[in-house]
């Protein structure tokens, strides 16, 4: 038996759209990601998929996201699981700050080392391992299990947060996993083994 796991980068944010390092900040969703929130959603219920059960971040942009996908898949008063562990990587003190910015006060290459090597934290932050610390043992322990059950289950959470588990499932060095660029609203499906292993990626 083979269960499905879906993974929905949350849309396009305030924070995204003024390019700011985001973190465990808290904006909403701009028009643009509320559209591609519903369209998520629209082609999750073209392909008639109903999960069995719902996660995501405690933040906001994460939540909206997963509640828009919910209304266009006409899938109401359900129970959502909501955890920290599923949240963006903390960008410690570069949240709220412009990239640009940031990349004239401390130079590309440093911020570039801040945003995409594997263990190096941006002052104050998390680096993708910190992050794969605290969501790989949540995924493995509450998500993983009911998937290699055989259940459906949605997840709608962050690029890095996202990009922890990608790496653990698909079994990617640091190297490629930083390459991976998650898109805002873009849906990732794979149908997993009873052992939790990958089975096969689903693009739809
Ligand atoms: O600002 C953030 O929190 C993240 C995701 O938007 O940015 P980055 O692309 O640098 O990981």
């Amino acid at each position: 038996m083979t269960g499905t796991l879906i993974l929905v980068r949350h849309g396009q944010s305030e924070w995204n759209l003024k390019n700011l390092f985001t973190g465990w900040r808290n904006p909403d969703l701009t028009e643009k990601g509320i559209e591609e929130a519903r369209e998520t959603g629209r082609v999750l219920a073209a392909k008639s998929i109903v999960p069995d059960l719902y996660y995501t971040s405690s933040l906001k942009r994460a939540q909206h996201t997963l509640d828009l996908m919910l209304e266009e898949m006409d899938i109401a008063n359900v129970t959502i699981v909501r955890n920290t562990a599923l949240n963006e990587r903390d960008y410690g003190d570069l949240a709220g700050l412009n990239k640009d910015d940031a990349r004239k006060k401390w130079g590309d290459e440093q911020v570039h080392i801040w945003r995409r090597s594997f263990d190096v934290p941006p002052p104050g932050g998390e680096s993708l391992k910190d992050t794969a610390a605290r969501t790989l043992p949540y995924y493995e322990s509450e998500i993983q299990p009911k998937v290699a059950a055989g259940q459906t289950i949605l997840v709608a959470a962050h690029g890095n947060s996202l990009r922890a588990l990608v790496m653990a499932i698909e079994g990617l060095t640091p190297e490629e996993i930083l390459k991976r660029e998650i898109g805002t609203g873009q849906p990732t499906v794979y149908k997993l083994k009873a052992d939790g292993s990958l089975d096969q990626r689903i693009e739809l």
